[in-house]
């Protein structure tokens, strides 16, 4: 089946290249952006104020050709595209749960911002803990790697120039 979705909006940063973006929102950065949302979407922003975190999922609009066994930023082996978080991919999809500042208008101020200046932003959804959190979580080959987190920036690897 093939699927076309429509952007609702373009997520702002300072991030204009690949090089040097945090790899993750948790990364100790806490880079600020914004979420410029089209207007006939607006309505939709209603009660969304009351929520600190959000879910945002967009087109990695820059990610290169997508490969099925990559070496991921944080470990130097190859590992399954469906095991790591990857832009590129073979559906380029973007999941980044950020922090909500404020809405003015059509106009949503985020912070822990992990992605590339005027991304496609395909939902927004708001993050509830009862929802998203787990408890006993495995995590595979990140276990021994995930503590590099805070110390590691993106090199390009996944990004189109
Ligand atoms: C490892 S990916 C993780 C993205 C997201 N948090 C996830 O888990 O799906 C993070 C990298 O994606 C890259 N990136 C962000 N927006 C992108 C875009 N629109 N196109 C291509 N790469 C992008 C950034 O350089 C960032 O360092």
């Amino acid at each position: 089946m093939e699927i076309t979705y429509k952007e609702i909006g373009k997520i702002r940063s300072n991030f204009k290249e690949a090089e040097g973006t945090p790899i993750q929102p948790t990364a100790k950065d806490s880079a600020k952006g914004r979420i410029e949302l089209l207007a006939e979407y607006k309505q939709g922003l209603k009660d969304l104020a009351g929520f600190s975190h959000l879910i945002l999922l967009y087109h990695c609009h820059k990610a290169g050709k997508a490969a099925l066994t990559v070496k991921p930023f944080m470990e130097d082996k190859p590992h399954g595209i469906f095991s790591i978080r990857a832009p590129s991919r073979p559906n380029s999809i973007g999941l980044s749960v950020v922090q909500l500042e404020k809405i003015e208008d059509n106009i949503i101020y985020i912070k822990d911002v992990d992605i590339l200046d005027k991304t496609p932003l395909l939902d927004i959804k708001p993050y509830v803990p009862e929802f998203d959190r787990r408890e006993n979580v495995k995590i595979g080959w990140l276990e021994k790697n995930v503590a590099k987190l805070s110390s590691m920036k993106d090199d390009g690897r996944f990004t189109d120039k």
